[in-house]
C-alpha cells in the first residue's frame, strides 16, 4: 500500500451518526472527492497492482463504486460497466445476469445485475470498489463475471477491511488497511 496516500485517504474518511436506532456509526468517503489531488490519483493507485493482468473492463457495484469504477478505467484505457441493484431505480433496458452475494457486512444479501451486453467471453474483469468488508458483494460480482464467460483478474478497493485469507482468495488489493481507520 502506498502510505503517504494511505494516510491521507484514511485522514478524510468520516463517520456519521444515522440517528436514533442506529446500532453503528457509517463511513463518509466525500472527502476523497472533493480534494483534487486525492481525485486525481485514486484511479492510477488502484489500477496499479493489475496493469500486468492487462484488465479489458472495470466493473462496480452501485453506487459508491459508480464514482470509483471510472477513475480506474480511465487510468487502465479501458471501459467501465455498472453492476446495478435492484433498489437504484435505474435498471437498464436488455438482457442481465443477476447473482445474489452472501450476507454482507450489514447481513443483507445483496441482487447485483450486469448488462449482458457489457460483459462476455474474453473478458479480463476489474473489480473496483471502495470498500471490501466481507468480500459478498465480490463474490457475487464474480459470480457474474463467470455466468458470463469472463475473468475476473482481481479486486481493487481503497479501503480493505476483510480477513487476510479472503483478500487472498478474492486476489483483492486495497490503498488502506481497514484496521488503521477508527471510527
Ligand atoms: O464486502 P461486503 O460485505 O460486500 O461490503 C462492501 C460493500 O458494501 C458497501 O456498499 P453498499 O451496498 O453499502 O452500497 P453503497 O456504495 O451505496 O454504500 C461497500 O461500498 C461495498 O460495495
Ligand atoms: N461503506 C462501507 N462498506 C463496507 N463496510 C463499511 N464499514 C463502514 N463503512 C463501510
Amino acid at each position: 500500500m502506498p502510505s503517504e496516500l494511505s494516510g491521507r485517504l484514511a485522514a478524510l474518511v468520516r463517520w456519521i451518526d444515522p440517528g436514533p436506532g442506529a446500532s453503528h456509526l457509517v463511513s463518509d468517503v466525500s472527502g476523497w472527492w472533493r480534494d483534487a489531488e486525492i481525485l486525481a490519483r485514486l484511479g492510477p493507485a488502484l489500477v496499479a497492482p493489475f496493469r500486468a493482468a492487462r484488465p479489458t473492463v472495470v466493473v462496480s457495484p452501485a453506487v459508491t463504486g459508480y464514482l470509483l469504477g471510472p477513475l480506474a478505467a480511465t487510468a487502465l484505457g479501458v471501459g467501465f460497466v455498472p453492476a446495478h441493484k435492484p433498489g437504484d431505480g435505474r435498471l437498464p433496458a436488455g438482457a442481465l445476469t443477476w447473482a445474489q452475494s452472501p450476507p454482507d457486512f450489514r447481513g443483507r444479501r445483496v441482487d447485483l445485475a450486469v448488462r449482458d451486453h457489457g460483459l462476455g467471453r474474453g473478458d479480463r474483469v476489474l473489480v473496483v470498489d471502495d470498500w471490501v468488508a466481507t468480500g459478498a458483494q465480490v463474490r457475487a460480482l464474480y459470480e457474474i463475471c463467470a455466468a458470463r464467460g469472463a475473468e475476473p483478474v482481481g479486486t481493487a478497493t481503497v479501503v480493505l477491511d476483510c480477513p487476510p485469507t479472503v483478500a487472498t482468495e478474492l486476489r483483492v488489493r486495497g490503498l488502506v488497511d481497514g484496521a488503521d481507520l477508527t471510527a
